[in-house]
């Protein structure tokens, strides 16, 4: 037997003579799938926060311009649905069944959505479920997908191997809460991960901290991280280190993960854009030639400077441009903010992109349903930054006004 034996020889190229053939798992995507890079979520446990950051994974790199999707292979425990309010049941075909669509178009598959009731504990033996998750893959029609992300069954047992084996990874994300870092249970993860041959992206500790709302300190409840030290260990990157923060757990509750405003995900949505360069290029070439062509951008503003509150901002200047240069601009006063009225009174007049401080979840959807591309964020004066968008140097925080008292003056019903 080889020195190094993981008992798996298809991810082993020593001749030793114990080698077995083994049998070939890998499953086929749907041959209407068309999935370019597809990231699984893994960590040692439940409960950890791994399809919150699966749901915000998506979240990020639909708000950068990528077609995202996620399979919740977390069968038993599948919460992804909740978190973007979906519990319509998928359109099927002869040819197969069809994902469901988020309200910014992720697309997404779980088995809450096929249950009678989403209530419906899945009392199922591992067999069945790894045999439900390859169905997601291959009988799904996922159509054209730049990033999907793999919510996977939590552990390092039989199930999440099966998918390991089943679906071709291009990477994995470790999500650990602080107590699993002092343990051995990232470790078990990571080594699970690196006997499969599947390049780890990094770790990301959820729950690391909570900042009190009103004094700003900073309490580690879980005690202190270890995170650096486990990653240098295993020689990985940290990707991102969350907070507890008592508005995600409400964006999960009540459907509105996509409203989350946070940029935590920022870094490890780079190294995606890295290790996809052909589909971030293709992305940057058609965003440039999206910003070439004749358009009208709207600021929201006070004065010449961008505004914090899109609803009663004091007005509009819409600039035209093309060939990427501000041709012309044009300010128009606000007419007055009624719920859901300034989305399609700036649609009736051309606008394909509305740059704003601070904007409500409401008017942020109808926005994308009518196919206007919305920066929230923005902020400086009002020319300057619509230069930064047409130079491809502006990106969308994805800033939202929740809960806030300017409740009516970002737009929301
Ligand atoms: N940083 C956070 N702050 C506040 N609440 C959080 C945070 N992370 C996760 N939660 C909440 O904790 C709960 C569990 O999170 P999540 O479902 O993402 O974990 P999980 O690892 O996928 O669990 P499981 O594997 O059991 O499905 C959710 O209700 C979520 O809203």
């Amino acid at each position: 037997m080889s020195e190094n034996c993981n008992q798996n020889c298809n991810t082993c190229s020593d001749e030793c003579a114990d080698r077995k053939e083994q049998a070939d798992f890998s499953a086929k995507p749907h041959e209407l799938s068309n999935i370019k890079k597809v990231i699984g979520i893994v960590s040692g446990k439940g409960g950890v926060g791994k399809s919150l950051v699966t749901s915000m994974m998506a979240v990020t790199m639909a708000r950068r311009g990528y077609k995202a999707a996620i399979l919740d292979a977390d069968i038993t425990g599948p919460s992804i649905p909740k978190a973007f309010g979906i519990s319509q049941k998928p359109d099927a075909s002869e040819l197969g069944l069809f994902p469901a669509k988020s309200k910014t178009g992720i697309q997404l598959m779980s088995i809450n959505l096929l249950l009678e009731n989403e209530t419906d504990p899945v009392i199922w033996r591992g067999p069945i479920l790894s045999g439900v998750i390859k169905q997601f893959w291959s009988e799904v029609i996922w159509g054209d997908v730049d990033f999907m992300f793999i919510d996977m069954p939590p552990g390092t047992g039989d199930v999440p191997l099966t998918v390991f084996q089943s679906i071709k990874l291009d990477g994995v994300i470790i999500v650990a809460s602080p107590q699993e870092l002092v343990s051995m249970i990232v470790s078990k993860a990571v080594k699970m991960a690196k006997s499969m041959n599947i390049p780890i992206l990094g770790l990301v500790e959820n729950m690391s901290y909570f900042k009190c709302p009103d004094c700003g300190k900073e309490y580690k409840i879980f005690g202190e991280s270890s995170i650096e030290k486990i990653a240098e260990q295993h020689q990985l990157k940290v990707l991102a280190t969350l907070p507890i923060d008592p508005k995600i757990a409400v964006a999960c509750d009540k459907g509105m993960i996509e409203l989350y405003n946070g940029n935590w995900f920022d870094d490890a949505a780079d190294i995606l854009e890295g290790s996809g360069e052909k589909i971030a290029d293709t992305k940057k070439l058609q965003n440039q030639k999206r910003r070439n062509d004749k358009m009208k951008i709207a600021v929201a503003s006070e004065g010449k400077m961008v505004t914090e509150h899109f609803g009663h901002c004091e007005g509009f200047i819409i600039y035209e441009a093309e060939n990427g240069q501000i041709a012309k601009s044009e300010t128009i006063a606000n007419p007055g903010h009624k719920p859901g009225f300034l989305p399609n009174f700036l649609n009736d007049r051309g606008v394909k992109v509305i740059i704003s401080g601070g904007m409500g979840g409401g008017a942020i959807d109808i926005f994308n349903e009518k196919g206007i591309e919305v920066i929230t964020g923005a902020s400086g004066e009002a020319k300057t930054v619509v230069e930064q968008y047409l130079q491809g140097n502006l990106k969308s925080t994805g800033s939202v006004c929740h809960e806030h008292q300017h409740h009516d003056e970002c737009g929301r019903h």
